[in-house]
């Protein structure tokens, strides 16, 4: 299923950039008329896939998932995507045990400051030393239910930065955000805080992740989403410049799925899938990770 309708360009002032792309312009996010300017390249960075297992798994059913995808992974070229999948704190030593190269293991979360009195938080340090590489930060579901401001999700991917980790920030608007006109005004907030806080983004994959679609079985359409994509590739480009915005990674997340994944990889600015519900199903997963081949 997917969302009805495209964003109402007459509302948003829409203008047509060289390359005849559609992208929002000065209203209501103000870029600037040099950046208005400009072509916006597509992303040719390595595709990367992450599977958010979120509260999900028992140890048999980890133990399973893990053995698939182990046995699954001849079926992508590792040169061509990076894969990552993200356990539960508590599942994240029997996958690291479990899974291998070439996949790496994500933490689902981060605490906002180091090793300390901090009962039940599991700060970057220690997943670090258990041989975590990647964390995500800001997920909807954390912004939801736990008050994740746009500032605690910027000093919460510092932290991860500081202490090696690779990080996936989370953006992405909700339903009624979009509805009423705030899409752009809301991922530049968004975006804001990352910039504020991050100082080596080589190490940083956004993930999309418009709310309306997530768990919802409601995917943007491949033009929904390039549209986004596209307006955070020229934001990046103005925060900053073109050379990091063109390598940093801008993957998709919301009900993808092994059906609906080569339509959208093939979008120029679409540079891999954060996948949540299908990433627990080991078939549909690999589906998804060989989608990058529409990108070669
Ligand atoms: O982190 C993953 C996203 O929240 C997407 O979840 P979903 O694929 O179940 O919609």
């Amino acid at each position: 299923m997917q969302l009805q309708g495209r964003l109402n360009h007459a509302s948003l002032g829409a203008h047509r950039v060289s390359n005849a792309r559609v992208l929002p312009s000065s209203r209501p996010v103000a870029l600037s008329r040099r950046l208005q300017q400009q072509i916006v390249c597509a992303s040719d960075a390595k595709f990367f896939v992450g599977g958010n297992w979120k509260a999900n798994g028992t140890v048999s059913m980890v133990d399973q998932l893990c053995k698939d995808l182990t046995a699954g992974a001849k079926q992508f070229d590792p040169k061509n995507v990076d894969v990552v999948v993200a356990p539960t704190a508590v599942h994240l030593q029997q996958v690291k045990g479990a899974l291998g190269a070439p996949y790496e293991v994500s933490a689902q979360d981060v605490w906002i400051k180091g090793p300390g009195a901090y009962t039940g938080e599991v700060p970057a340090e220690i997943l670090k030393d258990m041989g975590i590489t990647w964390t995500l930060t800001g997920h909807s579901e954390r912004r939801a239910y736990c008050g994740e401001t746009n500032e605690v999700v910027g000093q919460k991917t510092a932290r991860a930065l500081e202490a090696d980790l690779n990080v996936i920030p989370c953006i992405g608007e909700t339903l009624d955000q979009r509805n009423s006109g705030q899409l752009f005004e809301v991922l530049t907030a968004q975006v804001q805080a990352l910039v504020d806080n991050i100082q080596d983004w080589s190490r940083i994959v956004v993930a999309y992740e418009p709310v309306w679609a997530i768990g919802t079985g409601v995917v943007a359409t491949p033009e929904q989403a390039q549209e986004v994509h596209a307006f955070l590739r020229k934001l990046f480009t103005e925060k900053l410049g073109p050379q990091t915005a063109s390598t940093l990674r801008i993957i998709y997340g919301g009900s993808v799925s092994d059906s609906n994944c080569k339509d959208l990889a093939t979008q120029p600015d679409i540079d891999g899938f954060l996948v949540g519900g299908a990433s627990l199903k080991s078939g549909a997963f690999l589906t998804i990770v060989g989608s990058h081949s529409v990108k070669a």
